[in-house]
């Protein structure tokens, strides 16, 4: 197997004296996608900011290939309605790039024509599309979504996640995301992650769809979606898939 992009070793993470998070392990391989699940609360935002360096660990370590380049999509981001600002601008945040560079990025997240849009009058799936160019700017090898289709419809989040698997397509990078959106996840993740304050079970689609931890949360509801939506990739995975008790 690859070398991993990075690797989580036995994270902890504790805020406010609580354990949010305990002794996670998890790799991210080049070109895979990789889905976190789980309930509110269980740590899926925070895992990914892990990731990506943003909080501070109370147990294990993070490994990140050297001169790794990172996307990372927020799960929220407020920007104030009364300060004008072009979408071409907003891309050009905290440091000037080109307007070629801006057309790229934006032709990447599949919005080719927003540049000169004003921010607060983009609609949510357009506002989307525009964070996802942001965090392909810097070309990058692993991309980081934190529910990137909340408050889409579902033609727009299918469409949003079609998007990604192309992007993941020509990039070539790992895709790593949290998301609520089961059907559709499930149905284009190479390996998803079921985390409730630790790893749950992991594995493909199939395998965590019927473990029973998942079951017991989300129901055997997906089944038929799976089978609706899950198609052929045409590369191969052999991640092993592990499942551990949970509690
Ligand atoms: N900065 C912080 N200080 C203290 N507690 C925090 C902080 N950030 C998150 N938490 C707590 O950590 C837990 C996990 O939060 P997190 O946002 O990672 O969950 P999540 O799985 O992404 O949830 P959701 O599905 O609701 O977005 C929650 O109980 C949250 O209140």
């Amino acid at each position: 197997m690859s070398t991993p992009l990075i690797a989580a070793r036995g994270i902890g993470i504790r805020l406010d004296g609580r354990d949010i998070l305990t002794d996670v392990n998890i790799e991210i391989h080049p070109g895979e996608i990789v889905t976190i699940v789980g309930p509110n609360g269980s740590g899926k935002s925070t895992l990914l900011k892990a990731l990506i360096g943003a909080v501070r660990l109370s147990a294990g370590h993070i490994e990140r290939a050297e001169g790794l380049r990172i996307g990372y999509v927020p799960q929220k981001l407020a920007i104030d309605a009364s300060l004008p600002m072009t979408v071409g601008r907003f891309l050009s945040l905290p440091r000037r790039v080109s307007a070629a560079a801006i057309a790229a990025a934006l032709d990447k997240a599949g919005v080719p024509d927003l540049a000169q849009r004003q921010m607060k009058d983009l609609s949510g799936g357009q506002f989307q599309r525009v964070l996802l160019a942001r965090a392909l700017m810097d070309n990058p090898q692993v991309l980081l979504l934190d529910e990137p289709t909340q408050g889409l419809d579902q033609p727009g989040s299918a469409a949003f996640y079609r998007r990604i698997e192309e992007v993941r397509t020509e990039l070539g990078c790992a895709v790593v995301m949290v998301s609520h959106d089961l059907h559709v996840v499930m149905a284009a993740s190479d390996r998803v992650l079921f985390i409730n304050g630790h790893v749950c079970c992991e594995g493909t689609p199939e395998i965590v769809a019927g473990a029973p931890e998942y079951r017991a949360l989300f129901g055997s509801g997906t089944k038929g979606a799976l089978a609706l939506y899950r198609h052929e990739h045409s590369h191969d995975h052999d991640h092993a898939h592990h499942h551990h008790e949970a509690g």
